[in-house]
């Protein structure tokens, strides 16, 4: 049904009992969440990554440099005992989102990025931009201060095929957007097309895109299998196989554009099974065994390293990580559920097997 399981013996892939040895990896997109939640799904991604950019689409929304000090805090504080990671924070651009508060943001050390949101395109994005316009202040002292603009790069006309609306983003905002700003730093996060692809690695200036591992294992065909499977829906939705196929080419090519960003979005599992279910995947337990799985079906481990530990750190231009993170082949079988503070969730592929396992 998917690809995560191994019954065929393939040449390609390693034998059980291989190990493979990155440099610690970072996420350069992550939902954390908050509160008891936040308590529940953090020590999954401390264990997999040093650090990771954390989106800030709470409920409200991290709209400023002060909100986004405190909830660094609760995060630091969330960690377990021993822990080595660090929160890289985000602020959340609304219409309104002061030239000043940017460089609150710059000046702080640890906000790297800001976040636009076209209002209504995706969970907890009603604050957002209801028209790039308006942001153009915020933008233009971004692109003086060198702060990097994270986007979800979709349209939200209701008339636009949602399959489109990455595409009609790029064409209609993303194109006109950076010409007007051309010194602006612009990560379009989670990319889900082949279109994306292209325009990424063929555009001008400095550009870069985040490649989730559920869009490089999957296609749309992965949400209809037998029947609605609400935990393989997300935001921007899986895409046709050419698109995938394309995502991973990116993803395994060596072009420091692409870096990994795992997008793991939790939501309690009655809220993905739902009359109006949440978009978001679940896959801050099992990240880099996901996106292992991924480099190995294309026979390129060797390019994981690249795309999980060094892209993302080049291009927001923090050190690269030292130490390193050990992964080994040996099947093991994917929790139906996990506690999501006093609720439950369920990771992406969920009684599935997987071929590789973090190893320390
Ligand atoms: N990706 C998703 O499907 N959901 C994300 C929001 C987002 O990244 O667009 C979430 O916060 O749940
Ligand atoms: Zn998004
Ligand atoms: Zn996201």
């Amino acid at each position: 049904m998917t690809p995560l399981a191994h019954h065929v013996p393939d040449p390609a892939q390693a034998p059980a009992g291989t190990t493979l040895t990155i440099t610690r990896p970072d996420d350069w997109h992550l939902h954390l969440r908050d509160g008891a939640q936040l308590q529940s799904v953090l020590p999954h991604t401390a264990a997999q990554f040093r650090r990771a950019i954390v989106m800030p689409n709470l409920r409200p929304p991290v709209t400023t440099t002060a909100l986004a000090a405190a909830y660094r805090e609760r995060i630091l504080a969330a960690l377990p005992a021993g822990a080595d990671f660090e929160p890289l924070m985000t602020l959340y651009l609304t219409d309104n989102t002061p030239a000043e508060e940017v460089l609150r943001a710059r000046a702080s050390g640890f906000v790297h990025a800001a976040k636009l949101y076209p209002a209504g395109a995706t969970t907890n994005s009603d604050s957002g931009v209801t028209d790039l316009k308006q942001a153009y202040a915020a933008l233009e002292a971004m692109q003086e201060a060198g702060l990097v603009l994270a986007l979800h790069g979709e349209v939200t006309d209701r008339d636009i095929d949602v399959f489109d609306r990455e595409k009609v983003f790029i064409e209609d905002k993303l194109i006109p957007l950076r010409r007007d700003f051309p010194g602006l730093r612009v990560v379009l996060e989670h990319i889900t097309t082949k279109d994306a692809a292209d325009y990424v690695r063929e555009a001008e200036g400095e550009i870069a895109a985040t490649i989730t591992a559920h869009h490089l294992l999957y296609n749309r065909n992965a949400i209809f299998t037998g029947g609605i499977r609400p935990h393989f829906y997300c935001l921007p939705v899986l895409k046709r196989e050419v698109h995938r196929r394309a995502l991973l080419e990116a993803a395994i090519s060596g072009d420091a554009r692409f870096f990994l960003g795992t997008d793991s979005a939790p939501h309690a599992r009655g809220d993905k099974e739902a009359d109006c279910g949440c978009a978001g995947c679940y896959t801050g337990l099992h990240a880099l065994e996901l996106y292992a799985t991924a480099f190995e079906a294309a026979g390129r481990l060797d390019r994981l390293e690249g795309f999980a530990s060094h892209f993302g750190a080049d291009f927001y231009r923090l050190p690269r990580n030292t130490g390193t993170l050990t992964l080994r082949k040996g099947d093991w079988v994917i929790p139906a559920e996990l506690p999501y503070g006093d609720r439950t969730i369920a990771p992406l592929a969920h009684g599935e097997t997987l071929g590789w396992q973090l190893h320390g």
